[in-house]
């Protein structure tokens, strides 16, 4: 097969790898009060994939996302997302990375609330980000239910449409990855399985990448893939799986006997 025959999207080809991570170390404090919250963490995300991270309170999935998203910089260890090493870019270079290249959706939605649904998903654009198609916004926003709410403010709009909001916003400028961090948490179970379902549908149709932490295996089976976190180390991972599934690697051996 020919490699010029037209690639669907700018990104890397479909599922090699958008962001990795090698032998990442995370501490915190020092000597005697130190605290090990990544421990050699190796780790690849497929692009237009769906991936989530599990694991235990305190198994270091926040601090792991973190530390891809550029957030929060790594002990020792590599990151590389969308191409670029994280260690190699001062402060200003990695803001300007994660205004520009990914988008992020949190627990809080994190909605300005003087601002309207439509301009909290162009604000990005309209803080020195990269310009957003008007077509793809609309298209994301029809996709996202949103087109009849674009012109209320957040106080107007139920949670899981707040959150809708912010995933239109995480997706508007065409990321190469979405990081999620428990963005159902604030959300009963049904309103949290419509986000999931828009989420998924990120990655279906627009072969968007998403990583996303979670500690609910019905929130993690909509995902591609689940990556188990333990002790901030990477202790497997399951594809395609059931909630049940999930459930079940979760469950400490004899803890159900
Ligand atoms: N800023 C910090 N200062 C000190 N210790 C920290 C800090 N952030 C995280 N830790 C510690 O690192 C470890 C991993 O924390 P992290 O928040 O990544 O875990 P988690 O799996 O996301 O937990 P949870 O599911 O409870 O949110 C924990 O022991 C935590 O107490």
């Amino acid at each position: 097969m020919s490699l010029s025959s037209s690639p669907p999207r700018p990104e890397a080809p479909a599922n090699a790898p958008v962001v990795y991570a090698a032998e990442l170390v995370k501490s915190f404090g020092r000597q005697s009060a130190a605290v090990t919250a990544l421990d050699r963490v190796s780790v690849a995300f497929e692009a237009g994939r769906f991936t989530s991270i599990m694991g235990p309170s305190g198994s270091g999935k926040s601090t792991l996302l973190h530390c891809l998203a550029g957030l929060e910089r790594p002990s020792s260890g590599s990151v590389v997302v969308a191409g670029a090493d994280l260690a190699r870019l001062s402060d200003t270079q990695l803001t300007m990375l994660r205004r520009d290249r990914l988008g992020f959706v949190f627990q809080a939605f994190n909605l300005i609330p003087t601002l309207t649904a439509e301009e909290n998903i162009t604000l990005g654009e309209r803080i020195g980000g990269p310009r957003i198609d008007p077509e793809w916004m609309s298209h994301v926003v029809r996709v996202l239910g949103l087109t009849d709410r674009l012109r209320h403010r957040p106080s107007e709009l139920s949670g899981g449409q707040q959150q809708r909001v912010a995933i239109a916003r995480a997706l508007a400028h065409r990321p190469a990855v979405v990081f999620a961090d428990e963005p159902t948490g604030n959300l009963d179970s049904h309103t949290g399985g419509e986000v999931l379902h828009f989420l998924r549908l990120a990655v279906e149709r627009f072969g968007q990448t998403i990583v996303m932490v979670t500690h609910d295996p019905a929130a993690a089976a909509h995902s591609h893939r689940v990556v188990f976190l333990r002790d901030g180390r990477v202790e497997g991972e399951l594809r395609n799986p059931s909630a049940e599934a999930i459930l079940a690697r979760l469950t400490p051996r004899g803890a159900a006997a």
